[in-house]
């Protein structure tokens, strides 16, 4: 198991936000959050990253109480890419290469140059290399976040809608190579998604947030129509076209 969350809830000044959820992570899964706007999911994902702290329950990364972790550690086996990143003006190479931070001591080896160099190529980067972050549009910000988040290597990413600012082509890319790095690295991946039809092609584990609570969690089984529609208060029918299973609002 590469996380588990048990008992979680958590709340801002007077007002609950996560109530008592309960799931795990295994190597291999591509786990897609799904569920309304404000329904608790960026919350639910910066609780596992421990950028917030739970006032019930514990996150366990491997066997490991988060809390119990260094900093070090923890970017070790956690790569998280926030739904808004600030762009400063860094080279997107420097800023793949910061993925590599918790496993440099003095100065970055040329294994870190190395592994950079891969992350650039994975989203497709190289020939924004020596260009500022702030002179990127906010797609290729948002591929250049995702690479640093592979640069570090993590055993688990968790990605707070990483296609949110994609163009259609870019999305499919981007949720490729999330599928392949969790195939080919055996981590896992959880991930944020509004699109339910990419998630449905993409992802193999789901979970649905409604109002602060897991509605359901588990395989391309809880994908059905009524669970759709009973999340998101819209009409839908689950279908294919050809091998691509589809989600269709009536
Ligand atoms: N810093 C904060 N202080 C107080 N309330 C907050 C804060 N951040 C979020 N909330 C509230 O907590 C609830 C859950 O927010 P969260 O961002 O987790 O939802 P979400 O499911 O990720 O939504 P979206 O799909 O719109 O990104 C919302 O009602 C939101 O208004």
């Amino acid at each position: 198991m590469i996380l588990t969350v048990e008992g979680l809830s958590f709340k801002y000044p007077g007002r609950e936000v996560i109530r008592d959820a309960n799931f795990s992570v295994s190597k291999g899964d591509f786990l897609a959050v799904l569920g309304t706007n404000g329904a608790g999911k960026s919350t639910l994902l910066k609780c596992m990253g421990r950028v917030l702290k739970p006032y019930k329950g514990t996150v366990y990364v491997g066997g490991d109480d988060a809390l119990s972790l260094g900093r070090r550690e923890l970017a070790k086996r956690i790569g998280y890419v926030a739904q808004r990143n600030e762009s400063v003006r860094t080279t997107v190479f420097d800023a793949v290469l910061l993925g590599r931070k918790p496993y440099i001591q003095w100065e970055a080896s040329q294994k870190d140059l190395e592994i950079a160099r891969e992350a650039l190529q994975m989203l497709e980067l190289e020939k924004y290399s020596l260009r500022y972050l702030n002179e990127l549009s906010g797609g290729e910000q948002q591929k250049v976040a995702i690479a640093r988040a592979m640069a570090q290597k993590p055993e688990l990413l968790l990605l707070d809608e990483p296609t949110s600012s994609l163009d259609l082509k870019n999305q499919l890319e981007v949720a490729k190579i999330i599928k392949r790095a969790v195939k080919d690295r055996h981590i896992a991946a959880v991930v944020i998604m509004h699109d339910v039809n990419l998630a449905i092609r993409f992802a193999d584990k789901f979970l649905l947030l409604k109002d602060g609570e897991i509605f359901t969690a588990g395989g391309i089984e809880v994908m059905t129509a009524g669970n759709i529609e009973d999340v998101y208060s819209v009409r839908v029918q689950v279908g294919r076209i050809g091998d691509v299973p589809v989600v269709v609002p009536v």
